[in-house]
Formats: C-alpha cells, sequence, structure tokens
C-alpha cells in the first residue's frame, strides 16, 4: 500500500507530542512532591496508559509506526504501560510521604527508554520520507536525483571487479502517440508495464532509473562494448515480445530506443549523460527499436 506523505507527518507529529506529554509527567510529579496537594485523577489511574492520548494512538491508530518500525511500535506498546505504572507508583509513595527510591529509578528508566524509541521510531519514519521522495511514485524507480551517488558507487564496484562501466539512456518509442490515442491512464500504465519488463530482466549488478518524462537510465558493468549492448538489447527485445493487455482486450505494443556510452576513466556523469542522449538521438533518427553504441 503506498504511504502518504501526510500519514508519515501526522504519525511524526504524534511522537513529537508524545514526547513532550510525558516530559510533562515529570513536572507533574515534581510538582506534586514539593508543593503537595492532590494529584490529578490521570495519574494515579490503573488505566492511565489507555487513558493517555499517545496509548490511545499507539494501540488504535499507529499502524503505519507498526508497518515501518514492528519492533519499535511493539516496545513503545511495552514500555509505556510500564512507564505509566511507575509514574503511578511514584505518585502514590509521594501522597504517602514515603521515601521509594526504586519506584522512581524505574519511572527514570523507563521514561528515557521510552524518549529513546521515540526517537528511534521518528527516525525511521523520516528515513521512509526520504526514500519515497527519491523515488517515482509511479514506476516506483529511483529518481534522477539518486543517479549521482549510485553512478559513483557503480563505477567504483566496476573497478574493483576489473568491469567496464557502460550507461544506457532508454526512451519509450512514439509514446506521445500512445497518450494521445488512448489518454494519459493507459500511458501510465505502459510507462509502468515497460519498467516491469525491463526490471525483470535485469542482472543484479544493473540498476535503472526513471531519469524523467518517458527517459530510463540503465547501469550496466560488462567486458565490453558488445556485452554491454546485449544487456540493453536484452530489455528490447522482451519488450516486443511483451504487449500491454488493454481493457477493451486488444494489445499495445510498445519499443524502446536506447543510446549506450562506455563510461571515460575521467568521464562525468554529465558528459556521460550527453553522450548517451547523442546515440539515441541517432536511434531515433534511424527509426527507432534499436540500441545504439556510441563510438
Ligand atoms: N502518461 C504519461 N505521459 C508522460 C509521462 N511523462 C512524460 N509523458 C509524455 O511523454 C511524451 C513524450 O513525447 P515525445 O518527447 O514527443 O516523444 P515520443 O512521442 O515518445 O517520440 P519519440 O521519442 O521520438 O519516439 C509526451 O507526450 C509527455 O507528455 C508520464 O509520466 N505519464
Amino acid at each position: 500500500m503506498p504511504v502518504e506523505d501526510a500519514q508519515i507527518e501526522q504519525a511524526i507529529q504524534h511522537l513529537d507530542g508524545a514526547k513532550r506529554s510525558h516530559f510533562l509527567w515529570t513536572q507533574r510529579l515534581l510538582r506534586l512532591a514539593l508543593l503537595g496537594g492532590e494529584p490529578q485523577a490521570d495519574l494515579l489511574a490503573v488505566d492511565a496508559a489507555q487513558r493517555c492520548a499517545f496509548g490511545h494512538w499507539l494501540t488504535h491508530e499507529a499502524g503505519l509506526l507498526a508497518q515501518v518500525a514492528p519492533e519499535v511500535h511493539r516496545q513503545l506498546c511495552e514500555l509505556h504501560g510500564q512507564m505509566h505504572g511507575a509514574a503511578r507508583e511514584v505518585g502514590l509513595s509521594i501522597l504517602a510521604r514515603q521515601v521509594a527510591p526504586a519506584a522512581l529509578d524505574a519511572f527514570e528508566q523507563l521514561q528515557e527508554r521510552l524518549i529513546g524509541l521515540i526517537d528511534a521510531g521518528r527516525m525511521r519514519l523520516l528515513e521512509v520520507q526520504n526514500l519515497k521522495n527519491l523515488h517515482d511514485p509511479l514506476t516506483g524507480l529511483p529518481q534522477r536525483r539518486l543517479l549521482q551517488d549510485a553512478f559513483g558507487q557503480f563505477r567504483k564496484r566496476c573497478q574493483r571487479d576489473g568491469r567496464q562501466p557502460f550507461l544506457a539512456m532508454i526512451d519509450l518509442d512514439r509514446f506521445k502517440s500512445i497518450n494521445d490515442r488512448f489518454g494519459h491512464g493507459i500511458g501510465d500504465r505502459a510507462l509502468c508495464h515497460m519498467v516491469d519488463t525491463l526490471s525483470a530482466v535485469l542482472r543484479e549488478d544493473e540498476a535503472l532509473f526513471r531519469f524523467g518524462g518517458e527517459e530510463f537510465v540503465q547501469l550496466i558493468a560488462a567486458r565490453d562494448g558488445r556485452e554491454a549492448a546485449c544487456a540493453v538489447r536484452r530489455g528490447l527485445e522482451r519488450l516486443r515480445h511483451a504487449p500491454l493487455a488493454l481493457p477493451d482486450g486488444g494489445q499495445l505494443q510498445m519499443t524502446l530506443t536506447a543510446g549506450l556510452v562506455a563510461v571515460g576513466e575521467q568521464e562525468g556523469l554529465d558528459e556521460a549523460l550527453a553522450r548517451a542522449d547523442a546515440a539515441l538521438y541517432r536511434g531515433k533518427q534511424d527509426g527507432r527499436d534499436r540500441c545504439v553504441l556510441a563510438v
């Protein structure tokens, strides 16, 4: 199920609110100890953890947290109950005017662990949010912004493995006419179908990125140009034989054109992309449905 930004932000807000409200518990206990007086009912209630807004959220509404950080969620539920129990013990010992260092120790430790867990859950939610923003919501592929980092790591890996780095710019042919003829909904499905088809033939050390619009970038580690071109053509070939099934029972045949370059030792990403784009352009000029290896 796709995670909405608003869901993530709401979960983070609840965790921030919980930190503040549990800090207030300490203040209330301190006031009670120093000034005396009647504690508020919720402090001493046996079901304080359920009455607490955070407890309610944890039990009934924290589905996203449970999904992305199940262990943190499980421990939070457990510790939250224990912490309220310990706060109750401290409250009762203050009222009874009995010094209870063990109850205070337990409360402090549980409070500290609870805050640590809240921070861990918050961090995980932020990671999910960051990753989500770096991936294309339509196809799920990493976007252009992730390419720079991945390219650097890819080159190092190639060097270590004694292979040559290649980069291919891949573009769906006559995609505008698919949109014009069938509408953008089918256009979107065509893009997803293309990505699924290419992903199915990608090797472990190959990566695919959505560069923008209907343009994709594939990174390939190979012994030589022939092997790299074979890897790209494998995807082209697979898509050629895997038409998209249309709702009216028809089939949509799609083809791809790719521009492939061997990345030079001193060559930067932008330079390699520009050369791959020029090779792609030549492929389009020469009739599409092909992979052109730049010489
Ligand atoms: N449905 C849909 N269309 C998109 C998306 N991104 C880009 N497009 C469309 O992709 C089309 C690209 O058209 P052109 O650049 O003219 O290329 P083309 O029709 O594929 O022609 P050639 O590349 O020359 O084969 C445009 O109509 C864009 O609106 C998307 O995410 N979804």
